[in-house]
């Protein structure tokens, strides 16, 4: 088993038990669930740096990053800083983030927020609207591509956007299709924790123009962003190099003004 195998093993466990303590209807009780949502994939669209900026305590591939974080005041940091969007990790075991974190975040901003996790399950996406995300990220490695078109429609029916996560070619062949806003590729392999961003400009081209092009993981220099521009990407996911940090709203700020 693999580490990703692991991860979705014990999410769809988490679920199981999510569903018990707290049912489909009480999450669309949620106040936030009447929430008009933000669009990342526009936000992107109308912008020159495009940056989505990330919370991130740790990560199985580098463990602790940074665990003396205020989600809130991270939140305001990246909205400050001119940021796009940002995404919140809400994984517990393996990335030390909550649904809470979410819901901090929501309340802290109004910018467009990700609910950055490992959706199995259509309650994973209820939840992400009752604790006020306005996208939800979609795995290739780990749906089918019946999954991906049930939860991507489910998600555009709740009025959330749907960046949907692709590693090669196989994956993004099998996953395009209308009902997903954005295409991230992943230059990080959730398998093996190899980074190159040569995953994002060997896939740019078989990505239709409709779709916003994103690129995640492993990102830290202006230079990067400027030769993935060059391969048409729009959006540019950082979590590392903004958390790694004291003030990762700070870090966010110098690195967007020096993109302008
Ligand atoms: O910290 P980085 O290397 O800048 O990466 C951020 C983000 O791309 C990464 O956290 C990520 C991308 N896809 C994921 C899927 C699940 C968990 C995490 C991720």
């Amino acid at each position: 088993m693999n580490i990703l195998d692991k991860i979705v093993a014990d999410k769809r466990k988490e679920v199981t038990l999510k569903k018990y303590v707290i049912p489909s209807q009480q999450l669309e009780k949620s106040v936030l669930f009447e929430r008009n949502t933000n669009s990342l994939s526009q936000a992107l669209r109308d912008s020159n740096t495009g940056i989505i900026a990330e919370h991130k305590r740790r990560s199985p591939s580098k463990a602790t990053i940074n665990q003396n974080t205020n989600v809130g005041q991270v939140a305001k940091g990246y909205k400050t800083a001119g940021v796009c969007g940002m995404s919140v990790l809400t994984d517990i075991k393996y990335f030390g983030g909550s649904i809470e974190d979410l819901l901090l975040a929501r309340a802290s901003v109004d910018i467009p927020l990700l609910r950055k996790e490992f959706i199995v399950d259509e309650y994973q996406l209820l939840e992400a609207k009752a604790y006020g995300a306005d996208v939800i990220l979609l795995i290739a490695a780990v749906l089918s591509e019946k999954e991906i078109k049930e939860l991507s429609n489910f998600a555009k029916n709740l009025g959330l956007d749907v960046l949907l996560e692709v590693h090669n070619e196989e994956e993004l062949k099998r996953s395009i299709m209308p009902s997903l806003d954005m295409l991230g590729v992943n230059n990080r392999n959730l398998k093996t924790f190899e980074v190159s961003l040569d995953t994002s400009k060997e896939l740019s081209d078989l990505i239709p123009d409709d779709f916003v092009k994103v690129s995640e993981s492993g990102i830290s220099t202006i230079e990067a962003i400027k030769t993935l521009k060059e391969f048409g990407y729009k959006g540019f996911l950082i979590g590392e190099n903004f958390m790694k940090t004291d003030n990762p709203g700070a870090s966010a700020a110098d690195f967007i003004q020096q993109l302008k």
